[in-house]
């Protein structure tokens, strides 16, 4: 954990089109990450698993309600001096309602390949964990940083049982209103 022991949750939440050929990313128009394409996402709100959370926002930034959906991976970030994050990342496989332009989020399809997402416009960590991402294998990724920089990172990828503990830890942490 970094030196500040404070933790943030946040979810990032990626809608795969039927055939699984495209994701649907969004460039952030405002705020943390202007600028830069990710997933869908923000902070779950009191009382909320990061489940639901992952849902309200897909619909809150992209307008489309998830019908089918499951967690993908873990991002964990210690950051040397800011507060560390705990980030679960969803895959969206199935969808209702009509993409949409929101006030923080321009939509785009990218093909589901890693020479079609635009990396250099990502976060600096994307690259490390999106090849799992795009494979369909779990994953808990760790990374160090320091400010924007990652000094180190650790990309594991686990079966769907330990995922599901890892969530479960941050569910009961949540929902506790520890977080
Ligand atoms: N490295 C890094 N730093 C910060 N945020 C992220 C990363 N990598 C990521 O993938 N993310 C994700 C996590 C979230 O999905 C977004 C950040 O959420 P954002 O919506 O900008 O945060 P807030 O505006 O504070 O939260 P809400 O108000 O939307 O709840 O990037």
């Amino acid at each position: 954990m970094g030196t500040s022991g404070k933790i943030k949750y946040f979810s990032v939440v990626v809608p795969f089109s039927s055939d699984g050929s495209q994701i649907l990313l969004g460039r952030k128009k405002r705020g943390m990450g202007e600028g830069l394409w990710n997933g869908f996402g923000g902070k779950p709100e009191k009382g909320e698993t990061m489940g639901r959370c992952a849902h309200r926002e897909l619909q809150e930034e992209s307008g489309i309600d998830a019908t089918e959906y499951e967690c993908a991976g873990i991002l964990y970030m210690d950051d040397t001096a800011g507060p560390d994050y705990h980030i679960p990342v969803y895959r969206v496989t199935k969808y209702t309602g009509e993409i949409a332009e929101t006030e923080e989020m321009e939509p785009q399809w990218f093909g589901a390949s890693e020479d079609c997402l635009p990396y250099d416009k990502m976060y600096a960590e994307a690259k490390l964990w999106w090849p799992n991402m795009l494979a369909n294998t779990p994953f808990v990724a760790k990374f160090l940083f320091e400010g924007e920089r990652v000094l180190s990172h650790d990309v594991q990828s686990v079966g769907r049982e330990v995922l599901g503990e890892h969530m479960d830890r941050i569910d009961e942490i949540l929902l506790a209103g520890k977080a």
